[in-house]
C-alpha cells in the first residue's frame, strides 16, 4: 500500500485530500505531522467510555498549571460550573490519566468507605523514573503511595503510634520557644516560615524523638534542604510532564538546587537514623525511662529484635514522606486560622473568650492539658471551617475501580481512575450555603454541617486510607491556637498582599504566600 492510501486509511478522506495538494516529496513530512496531530488528539480527548461525564479540557488545565494558578481559582473557573451537569461528577486528565472526579456527597462516602472496590492506584509514582526528584526523596512504595499487602504491613506498624494519646504535653513544652520567636521580631511575624519551624520541630520531637532545632536556627539546614527539594518536586513544569523529567531538567533553572536539596535531606535523615540506632544500642539493659516511645525508636527496636533489617532506603523514604505529609499541612491550617481571625475580629474575640475560659487570663505560660483540650469547642469549629475553605490538599490520590460501579446514578466502568475533588466538594454552592464565606458556625452542633448526608467535609480523606496524622494535627493546632489567643491579639497589616484575598504560594495551595501578621502582647 502506498503512503497516500495508508494516510487515507489511518486519518480519513479529508487527510487524503490534504495530501493530494502536497508535492510528492512532502508525503512523509505530512504523514509525520498527521501522526503527531492524531497522537495529541488522542491524548487530549476524553475516552468514549467516559464521554457521558462533563470534562475539563486538557489545555485549560495545562495553561492553568503553567500560569501557577491556585487550585481555588482553577476550581472556581472551570470545575464548579460543571458540577450541576452530571450530579457532581466530571472528568479531567491531569497530568497523564483520565480520571473521574467525584463531589456528590453520597458517592464520595461510598468511594472512600469501600476501599476494596476503590484501591489506591500507584501508576503515577510507578511512571516516574528512579532518578526523578520525587522518587529520589520519597521512593515509590512509602505508606502514602503503597497499595495492597505492602501498605497493610506499613500501616499496621504505624497505627499503634498514632492511635495512642496525642502528645499534647510535648506541643505545650514548645510554647516558650514559639513565643521567643515572636519576641525576636518587632511584632510583625512572617507566619508561614514561623509555623513551618514549629510544625517541623513538633514532628521531629514527637515522631522521631529527635530535635531538629529549627526554631532556634535562622539558617536551619533541615528547612533549607526540605524547601529546596520541594521547590523542584512541586515545580509546575515538572508536574505537567513528569515522565520527561530527564529532558526538562536542562530547561528548569532550579533543578540542580532541588537535586542538591534532596541529597542533603536524604543524608540528614540517614544520619538521624544512625544517631538513633546508637542511642538504642547504648540504652540496652538500662531501665525503661517510662515515657511512650517515639515512632522511629519503635520501628528500629523491632528491626533490631527480629534481626530483620528492612531496606534502609524504605525507612528513609517513609521518614521523608512523614516530614512532607506531617508538617506543612498543619502549618498551613494554623496560618489560615490566624489569617481568618485577623480579618474577622469578632471571630478572634470569640475564640479568645473560649481560650481564656479554659486557660484563665493571666501571663502564665502553663500549656493546656489533655483534659483542657477536650473542652475546646468553638476553636475546633474554626479549624474545621479553615480546613473546609483552605484545604491543604485539593484532591485525594487516584483510586482504581476494581469492578463496574454505579455511583449516585453515574456509571463508572471497571478499570477507571477515580478521585474525590476535595476543593470542589468544599466549595460547591449546592452543598454549602455561601461557600466562599468564612463561618465557623456551620460546624456548631445541629448546624449546617450536621444536616448534610454523605461526606461533605474531607480534608483528611476518610475510610481505610484516612490521614494517619489527623488527631496529631488537630491537637497541635489546638495547643498552638489556645496559647496564641491567650497571650496575643493580632491584625493583618494595612499593606498586606492578602488584604483583598489570599495569595497562594504554589499550585498546591499549601500556604498563603509571605503572610505577615502584626502580633500585640496581651500581658
Ligand atoms: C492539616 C493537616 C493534614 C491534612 C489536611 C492531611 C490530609 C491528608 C489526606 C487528604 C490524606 C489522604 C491522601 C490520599 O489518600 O490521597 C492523608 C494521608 C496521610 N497523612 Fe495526612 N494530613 C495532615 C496532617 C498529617 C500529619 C500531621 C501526619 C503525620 C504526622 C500525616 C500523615 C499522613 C499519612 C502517613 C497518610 C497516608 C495514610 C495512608 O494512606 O494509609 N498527615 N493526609
Amino acid at each position: 500500500m502506498d503512503i497516500v492510501n495508508s494516510i487515507s486509511l489511518s486519518f480519513g478522506p479529508s487527510a487524503k485530500r490534504l495530501v493530494d495538494y502536497l508535492p510528492k516529496g512532502s508525503y512523509v513530512a505530512a504523514a509525520v505531522v498527521l501522526f503527531l496531530c492524531k497522537k495529541v488528539y488522542d491524548f487530549t480527548t476524553v475516552p468514549d467510555k467516559l464521554s457521558h461525564f462533563p470534562s475539563v479540557s486538557y489545555f485549560s488545565f495545562l495553561r492553568s498549571t503553567l500560569a501557577v494558578e491556585s487550585i481555588e481559582d482553577r476550581t472556581r473557573r472551570f470545575i464548579l460550573p460543571l458540577l450541576h451537569k452530571n450530579n457532581g461528577f466530571y472528568v479531567s486528565k491531569f497530568p497523564f490519566y483520565w480520571t473521574v472526579f467525584v463531589t456528590e456527597p453520597l458517592a464520595v462516602q461510598y468511594l472512600l468507605m469501600k476501599g476494596e472496590i476503590f484501591p489506591k492506584d500507584s501508576r503515577f509514582m510507578d511512571a516516574l523514573s528512579k532518578d526523578s526528584l520525587a522518587v529520589r526523596l520519597f521512593g515509590n512504595s512509602n505508606v502514602v503511595f503503597s497499595t495492597g499487602d505492602l501498605w497493610k504491613h506499613q500501616r499496621k506498624a504505624m497505627n499503634p503510634v498514632f492511635h495512642r494519646t496525642v502528645p499534647v504535653d510535648l506541643f505545650g513544652r514548645m510554647i516558650p520557644d514559639i513565643f521567643k520567636l515572636i519576641e525576636k521580631t518587632d511584632g510583625n511575624v512572617l507566619v508561614d516560615s514561623f509555623l513551618q519551624k514549629i510544625t517541623f520541630d513538633a514532628l521531629g520531637r514527637a515522631l522521631f524523638g529527635f530535635d531538629f532545632k529549627t526554631m532556634g536556627d535562622d539558617d536551619s539546614e533541615w528547612i533549607a534542604a526540605y524547601n529546596d527539594a520541594m521547590s523542584g518536586i512541586t515545580a509546575p513544569i515538572l508536574q505537567v510532564a513528569t515522565s520527561y523529567e530527564r529532558i526538562l531538567r536542562h530547561f528548569y533553572p532550579h533543578y540542580d538546587k532541588a537535586s542538591k536539596g534532596i541529597d542533603k535531606l536524604n543524608k540528614l535523615i540517614l544520619d538521624m537514623v544512625d544517631e538513633k540506632k546508637k542511642k538504642i544500642e547504648e540504652s540496652k539493659g538500662q531501665p525503661d525511662a517510662g515515657h511512650e516511645k517515639d515512632f522511629l525508636t519503635l520501628i528500629l527496636e523491632a528491626e533490631m529484635k527480629e534481626n530483620a533489617i528492612s531496606d534502609p532506603d524504605d525507612l528513609r523514604a517513609n521518614l521523608a514522606i512523614f516530614i512532607a505529609a506531617g508538617h506543612l499541612s498543619t502549618a498551613s491550617s494554623i496560618a489560615f486560622c490566624i489569617y481568618h481571625m485577623a480579618i474577622n475580629k469578632d471571630i478572634q474575640n470569640k475564640a479568645r473568650r473560649e481560650a481564656l475560659d479554659i486557660l484563665g487570663d493571666d501571663d502564665s505560660m502553663v500549656p493546656p492539658t489533655v483534659a483542657e483540650c477536650k473542652r475546646v469547642n468553638y476553636i475546633n469549629m474554626l479549624v474545621k471551617e479553615v480546613l473546609r475553605l483552605c484545604s491543604p490538599f485539593g484532591a485525594i490520590l487516584e483510586r482504581m475501580t476494581a469492578e463496574d460501579v454505579t455511583l449516585s446514578g453515574a456509571f463508572i466502568p471497571k478499570g477507571t481512575l477515580v478521585s474525590v475533588d476535595i476543593e470542589a466538594l468544599h466549595k460547591n454552592p449546592a452543598i454549602w450555603k455561601n461557600p466562599t464565606v468564612f463561618d465557623p458556625e456551620r460546624f456548631r452542633k445541629g448546624g449546617e454541617y450536621d444536616q448534610h448526608k454523605g461526606i461533605t467535609w474531607a480534608p483528611f480523606s476518610d475510610g481505610n486510607r484516612k490521614c494517619l496524622g489527623v488527631n496529631f494535627s488537630m491537637a497541635e493546632q489546638q495547643v498552638v491556637l489556645l496559647m496564641l489567643l491567650k497571650h496575643y491579639e493580632w491584625d493583618l497589616p494595612e499593606n498586606s498582599i492578602h488584604k483583598n484575598g489570599i495569595v497562594y504560594d504554589s499550585i498546591f495551595s499549601f500556604t498563603p504566600k509571605s503572610l505577615s501578621i502584626k502580633f500585640h502582647k496581651r500581658h
